[in-house]
């Protein structure tokens, strides 16, 4: 039987940053949104969220082992694994499936459609629910997932990746993760401050080898003390023999096995945007896979937009919301559309120690040819950083020397995913080093005077 295709002035895929944009202002406005998974996406059920409430838990249970060096013994007792994850999930849950009902019951413009959507003519799509829908506009929020490496047997062997390892029934003995950028990072210190074995397998000659070069060498040697750190290691193979997973790897030392309880598989994330048959409506892609877009968020077919992990070279949720608000404001006003600002993008990693980094790295400054001079400042030389007893946290910052307007930041040691949000604020309003550093108040004895400190080094006149 022919049925009618609906017509929408708006089709919004994907209720991660997607989800936000369709407030009261399109009221009048006939929308539909369509998700193929859990309502409120990655950031909210499996990604920046759960992750921080695990990570928190990990550095109170890992709190008793760093007394000891301040003369306090104290000792971990257990980790309830399976009451700190249902205390977790036990507060996102109702989130996610609030937020589904409120858009599906609720508003009254807004039709929801639970499917994978994939386009099939100009604008026009299959909600993967049996039934395809047309609109003027679309918003593309498809996000990403995890990327699964050539690894023989890995599928056979079964493994875990962010998007299901939060949810184990037990905790492992042992973990072995594939992996050495953010969600390794994070995972490790989640799992070994639970007295969790773990290995970590890098392919780098350092984790976190996006970092600032001291930063991750640091960290490497910091993560060497507590995990098995291998580096330079392909994994080729995956077995599971009498329920435990085997792991080969080829390093610079030749053939060796890892043996672990469980596996996690944490080697990047790839745009969803071929679940999406966007050929068939002429939106353009990298080489990358991400959507093309330009400032403002529009693709190369009029009137559809693409935001967050999709499209953008960022993978955070502060750069999809960000993104989103463009998006949202384009919509509505689309002969005076405002553009992205990327110029600035902080990023974190929440782990132990924790990184925080925003602007040039000294070698993106030196590989892109920009003038600039360096200064650091140890945790161990400010006075916070003596009632830590921190040896190995550092803040570096760099600076363009004819104007002092600062190029960069990086910092590795105890909360540095705060401590940075100073120098943001500096970059982000254009305010140079000396000013920053001399033109207000540095609370004492607070953890931001390593920032203070390392800017009052620079050597600038
Ligand atoms: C473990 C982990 C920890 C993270 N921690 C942080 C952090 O601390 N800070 C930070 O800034 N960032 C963090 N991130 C990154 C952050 O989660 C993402 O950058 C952000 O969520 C991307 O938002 P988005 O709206 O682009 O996509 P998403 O939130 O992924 O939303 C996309 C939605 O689209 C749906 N979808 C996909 N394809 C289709 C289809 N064909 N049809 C219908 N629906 C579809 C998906 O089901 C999903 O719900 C983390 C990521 C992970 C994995
Ligand atoms: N705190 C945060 O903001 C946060 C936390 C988690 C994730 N994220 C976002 O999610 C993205 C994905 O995280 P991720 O850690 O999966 O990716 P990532 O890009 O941070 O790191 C992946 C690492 O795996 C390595 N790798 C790639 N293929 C490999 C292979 N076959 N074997 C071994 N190593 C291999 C890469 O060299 C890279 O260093 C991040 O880039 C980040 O943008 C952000």
């Amino acid at each position: 039987m022919q049925h009618d295709v609906r017509h929408f002035d708006l089709v919004i895929i994907g209720t991660g940053s997607g989800n936000s944009i369709a407030d009261e202002r399109f009221a009048d406005w006939n929308i539909a949104i369509v998700e193929k998974g859990v309502f409120g996406g990655t950031c909210l059920n499996v990604g920046c969220i759960p992750t921080k409430m695990f990570v928190h838990t990990a550095d109170v249970a890992a709190a008793p082992a760093s007394g000891a060096r301040l003369g306090v013994d104290a000792t971990l007792d257990g980790v309830r694994w399976t009451d700190v994850r249902d205390r977790i999930f036990g507060r996102i849950d109702p989130i996610s499936e609030g937020g589904r009902r409120w858009r599906a019951e609720e508003n009254a413009n807004v039709t929801v459609y639970e499917g994978t959507a994939k386009f099939v003519g100009p604008k026009t799509l299959d909600t993967g629910t049996g039934e395809t829908i047309t609109a003027d506009r679309f918003v593309l929020a498809a996000g990403s997932r995890p990327v699964v490496p050539d690894v023989a047997d890995l599928a056979t062997v079964g493994y875990h990746t962010s998007d299901t390892i939060m949810r184990l029934d037990e905790l492992p003995e042992r973990l072995t993760i594939l992996g050495s950028g953010f969600v390794a990072a994070e995972f490790a210190h989640v799992f070994s401050s639970f007295g969790v074995a773990v290995t970590v397998i890098a392919r780098s000659d350092v984790l976190l080898r996006h970092e600032d070069h001291e930063v991750a060498s640091r960290f490497t040697s910091v993560a060497s003390e507590k995990w098995d750190v291998r580096l330079r290691r392909k994994a080729v193979r995956a077995e599971r023999v009498n329920g435990e997973v085997r792991l080969h790897l080829e390093g610079p030392d030749g053939a060796e096995v890892v043996t672990s309880d469980e596996l996690l598989v944490a080697v990047g994330r790839t745009p969803n945007a071929d679940l999406l048959d966007l050929s068939t409506t002429g939106v353009e892609l990298h080489p990358d896979g991400r959507v093309v877009v330009d400032e403002y968020q529009r693709t190369s077919v009029e009137g559809i937009y693409a935001l967050g992990d999709i499209s953008s070279e960022y993978q955070l949720k502060h750069v999809a919301n960000h993104e989103a608000r463009v998006v949202q404001h384009n919509l509505l006003n689309p002969d005076s559309p405002i553009a992205s600002d990327h110029r600035y993008v902080p990023a974190a990693v929440f782990s132990a120690p924790q990184v925080a980094s925003v602007g040039l790295t000294e070698e993106q400054a030196v590989e892109q040819g920009v003038r600039y001079v360096a200064a650091s400042q140890a945790y161990a030389s400010i006075a916070y950083g003596w009632a830590m007893e921190d040896t190995t946290g550092f803040a570096k910052v760099l600076a363009d020397p004819s104007t002092g307007r600062i190029l960069g930041a990086h910092i590795i040691g105890p909360q540095a995913s705060s401590v940075i949000q100073p120098i943001i604020q500096a970059m982000s309003f254009g305010l140079d080093a000396k000013t920053m550093a001399k033109g207000q108040y540095w609370i004492h004895p607070a953890m931001p005077e390593v920032i203070e400190n390392a800017l009052l080094n620079l050597p600038l006149d």
